[in-house]
């Protein structure tokens, strides 16, 4: 795809761009915010560095894509309600998003996206890694594609949020999605599947659908899917969370890693 205002480099074949030429805390031009989705569309998840955003900034930017979407486990801040904190330091007994996931899957419609700025980095470590999920529905059989087309699964959030917040009384979002998914812009189909969300596949006796489950989280860590990016201050990842999956590593305890993401709403999977 040819790029006339931004620069991608794409970082691996299957999945990730780092871009420059375009500074994130100024209203995009259309030009730019088109060439930026066609980036997003073409390589899953786009990376920028030395973007300081303020938050009236991400917020525009998110808002450029789309409507934002509230999250249902993690308040947002007090001004800035869109915008969810995401940090970790010596006092944390947990990270977000440390095991393989697509952000708010339980949701009817699922976010098309999130942005997510980091500010603070420990010296080494914290790197985020994303599983490109159109990789691992073509690296599937056309047998195992077949049996898995018609198939839909529970995502479901109250056991992550139950044992994370026990004091709080609240129900949160379970909903039924396919298995593959056709992503709504590319077309392409993608495995849609998430081991922190997805607990059942419909219609399967359970130690069937556990053990296709388990075979599928599995699939999604092989490396050949991935890219792992390397965070220094001020970058920025957006991702295409309709065909991606994400994992926080948590392996700086106890520095602190800090920033802020916002979450643009998405459609019901088909
Ligand atoms: O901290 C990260 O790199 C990602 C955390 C996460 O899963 C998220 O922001 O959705
Ligand atoms: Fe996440």
């Amino acid at each position: 795809m040819p790029y006339e205002t931004i620069d991608v480099r794409p970082v691996t074949k299957s999945i990730g761009a780092e871009i420059f030429g375009v500074d994130l805390n100024e209203p995009l031009s259309n030009s730019a915010q088109s060439e930026i989705h066609d980036a997003l569309m073409e390589h899953q998840v786009i990376f920028f560095r030395d973007q300081k955003l303020n938050h009236d900034s991400h917020i525009r930017l998110g808002r450029a894509f789309g409507e934002l979407a509230y999250h249902s486990g993690v308040a947002g801040l007090d001004d800035y309600p869109e915008i969810v904190k995401i940090h970790a330091d010596a006092e944390s007994t947990f990270v977000a998003g440390e095991n393989w996931h697509s952000d708010l899957s339980e949701y009817e419609e699922p976010p098309m996206g999130s942005i997510l700025y980091m500010h603070t980095l420990p010296p080494v470590g914290g790197d985020t890694l994303w599983s490109s999920m159109y990789a691992a529905y073509d690296a599937l059989s056309d047998e195992m594609k077949a049996f898995l087309e018609p198939l839909t699964a529970v995502h479901d959030s109250n056991h992550i949020y139950r044992e994370l917040f026990p004091d709080v009384e609240k129900t949160y979002p379970c909903n039924t999605h396919p298995v593959i998914r056709t992503h709504p812009v590319t077309k392409r189909k993608c495995l849609f599947v998430n081991a922190s969300k997805t607990t059942k596949i419909n219609g399967l006796p359970k130690a069937e659908g556990d053990a296709l489950l388990a075979f599928l989280f599995d699939h999604v860590k092989n490396p050949n899917f991935q890219v792992r990016f390397r965070w220094q201050p001020h970058s920025i990842a957006f991702w295409d969370n309709r065909c991606t999956q994400h994992f926080a590593t948590w392996d700086y305890f106890p520095e602190t890693r800090s920033g802020y993401r916002v979450t643009i709403a998405g459609d019901k999977p088909y």
